[in-house]
């Protein structure tokens, strides 16, 4: 069970991380329901590792703030609710499996010693071998064998598969998805394999440009779509390209992307209600609706009404804007 009863994991506000060459993470205000198993997804550079190095209290951010459990990230209780999987999984080298496992055990007083050593196992990693001997596939295992023992009731995982073979991939998520269903662990991990996620993750976070651009439950934020086909109006004139959309579509909807093709469009567009008969109109998949909202910088973001900061929330209201 979790030891904490707070609904968010994660609360940020207006969060910024800035470095000489630009903003890592910008205006980054979100909360994240505790339970859930969210993907955290963008482009290379989006801001992903950011976002997790903040949570993870390795790094400052350079606006805003951010609440675990409803405690501020200054709160050195804030922290033990926490495990964090590097994307370079920094372990000691020197170290062997076995004595790893015995820091993790001395350094966390909720440690499950039988949860690691089941997780190292699974794996055929020998106890005895130094971790700077193991391959990047092994070091993962160990390094979540470390993040699961820990009992921390929020696990942020940097690309945590990206390293593993199928076999454990599959064995790994299960155990991740057992573990929010029987503790009510709440995770936040960053992939760019989108069909692993899909199948794991109920809960999305996407990034891209250092800004968020979709949060939400899958389940809300998918049906808040229709994929539209139909045949567009007349372009403004010749070699001005085959047409445009219409304006019944153009004008009484969100139109996240829109694509032609000769005279008939494609459009993805964010509404709850029916484009008309005139026009083909289907739900977009996870992947469609996810591809959208990262090839157009320009459409505007979708935050669901549970993942706004402002939303009605005993402790956050007086903060709502
Ligand atoms: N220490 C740093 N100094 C300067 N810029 C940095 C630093 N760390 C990250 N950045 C920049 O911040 C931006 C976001 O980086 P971040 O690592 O958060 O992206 P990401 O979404 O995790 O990318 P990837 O999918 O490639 O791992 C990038 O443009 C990156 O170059």
């Amino acid at each position: 069970m979790s030891g904490t009863s707070h609904p968010y994991a994660i609360e940020a506000e207006d969060l910024g991380r800035k470095y000489l060459r630009g903003w890592a993470l910008r205006e980054c205000s979100f909360r994240l329901p505790a339970g859930c198993v969210s993907a955290l997804v963008g482009p290379n550079g989006a801001g992903k590792s950011t976002l997790l190095g903040i949570a993870a209290r390795l790094l400052r951010p350079t606006t805003g703030s951010l609440r675990l459990f409803g405690k501020e990230m200054g709160d050195p209780a804030a922290l033990r609710h926490v495990a964090f999987v590097d994307q370079e999984r920094p372990l000691y080298k020197r170290f062997t499996v076995a004595e790893t496992l015995r820091m993790g055990r001395e350094l966390n007083p909720r440690w499950d010693q039988a949860a690691a050593e089941r997780i190292v196992e699974a794996g055929k990693v020998p106890f005895g071998a130094r971790v700077g001997t193991l391959s990047s596939g092994q070091r993962t295992r160990v390094a979540l064998a470390l993040a699961f023992a820990k009992r921390a009731e929020l696990l942020l995982l940097d690309e945590p598969m990206a390293d593993l073979d199928p076999l454990a991939r599959h064995e790994l998520s299960a155990l991740l998805l057992s573990e929010a269903v029987e503790r009510g662990l709440t995770v936040l991990m960053s992939s760019h394999l989108l069909s692993e996620l899909e199948e794991m993750c109920d809960h999305l976070v996407v990034l891209a440009g250092a800004r968020l651009r979709m949060v939400g439950h899958v389940d809300e934020l998918v049906p808040a779509h229709r994929l539209v086909t139909g045949l567009a109006d007349p372009g403004p004139g010749p070699g001005e390209g085959a047409g445009v959309l219409p304006a019944g579509i153009a004008g009484r909807h969100t139109v996240i992307e829109s694509r032609f093709s000769g005279r008939q469009f494609t459009a993805l567009l964010r509404t709850d209600t029916d484009p008309g008969d005139a026009y083909e109109s289907v739900e977009p998949s996870l992947e469609e609706v996810l591809l959208g909202y990262l090839r157009s910088a320009e459409a505007p973001p979708l935050i669901s009404p549970a993942s706004r900061l402002s939303a009605a929330a005993p402790h956050a209201e007086g903060k709502a804007a």
